[in-house]
């Protein structure tokens, strides 16, 4: 079921705005001009490597550094909400940054024999073209020189590229359990020193079937945000 604006399930912080610190604003231009910059050089590399190649084999090898070193930054958006600079849930942001960081660095960066999978690309792309787009938003509207169509881009692409990258992150996921199954990777059997098990097949699992409840919640927060953003909607305000 959708949360509502009252409930509490992911609840987000609507705190009376407040404008930020010249430091703060400095430091988003930053980091959002830099990050950018990164998923841009990303889109590029991908495409050259499409036209060049004719396949998707091999793509994810050629892309790996960037992606990582871009994607793992993106942690500095939880401590962003954490310390109050952008007026995000620090919960709805977790999640979307550590599932990210969980797909790069414990799913695809650790299950090679996945690497080439057409899922990959799915989730890529989509992955790509979102931050493009959601950093340039933040970048211009820091600026106070945002163009409309970025912010319609900003809350219209994830109506469909949210899904379509999930169904990637899944299908990714579905892929490696063979292997992981098979190479007993990063688990722990019964009995060893410290006495305790780790199956890391069921953790995989125990992820997937974690986007359920999971994902509803930042589509439906998207979707708030849209009509907010789009619609003028006004959003009940919580304080602390
Ligand atoms: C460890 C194991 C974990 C296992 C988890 C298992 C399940 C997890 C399920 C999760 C599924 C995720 C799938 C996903 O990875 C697939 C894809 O991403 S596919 C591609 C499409 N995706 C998207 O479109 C979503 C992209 N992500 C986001 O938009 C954000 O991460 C999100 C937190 C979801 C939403 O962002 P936010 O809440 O910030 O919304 P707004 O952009 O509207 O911003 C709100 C206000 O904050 C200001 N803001 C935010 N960030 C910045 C910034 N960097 N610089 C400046 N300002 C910022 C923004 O301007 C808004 O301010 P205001 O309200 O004042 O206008």
């Amino acid at each position: 079921m959708a949360p509502s604006e009252e409930d509490g399930s992911m609840e987000e912080k609507e705190t009376k705005k407040k404008p930020l610190s010249p430091f703060a604003t400095a430091w988003l231009t930053f980091y959002n001009i830099t990050m950018t910059a990164g998923w841009l050089v990303l889109a590029v590399a991908m495409i050259r490597f499409s036209y060049q190649k004719r396949t998707h084999k091999g793509l994810y090898r050629s892309i790996q550094k960037t992606l990582k070193f871009f994607q793992t930054f993106a942690l500095l958006e939880i401590i962003h909400c954490a310390v109050g600079i952008v007026r995000t849930s620090v919960l709805v942001t977790g999640v979307q940054v550590m599932s990210r960081i969980f797909m790069v660095w414990f799913v695809i960066h650790s299950i090679r024999p996945i690497q080439n999978e057409e899922s990959v690309v799915l989730f890529l792309v989509t992955w790509t073209v979102t931050e493009i787009t959601r950093y340039s938003f933040y970048t211009f509207n820091l600026l106070n020189h945002l163009p409309y169509f970025i912010k319609w881009a900003r809350y219209n692409f994830f109506i469909i590229l949210y899904p379509i990258g999930v169904v990637g992150e899944l299908l990714t996921i579905y892929g490696a359990l063979p292997f992981v199954k098979k190479s007993g990777m990063y688990s722990l059997r019964l009995p060893n020193k410290f006495n305790v098990s780790f199956d890391y097949y069921t953790c995989l699992i125990i992820v997937m079937i974690a986007y359920i409840p999971l994902f509803p919640q930042l589509y439906f927060h998207m979707l708030r945000q849209r009509r907010k953003v789009l619609h003028g909607e006004v959003i009940k305000e919580k304080e602390d």
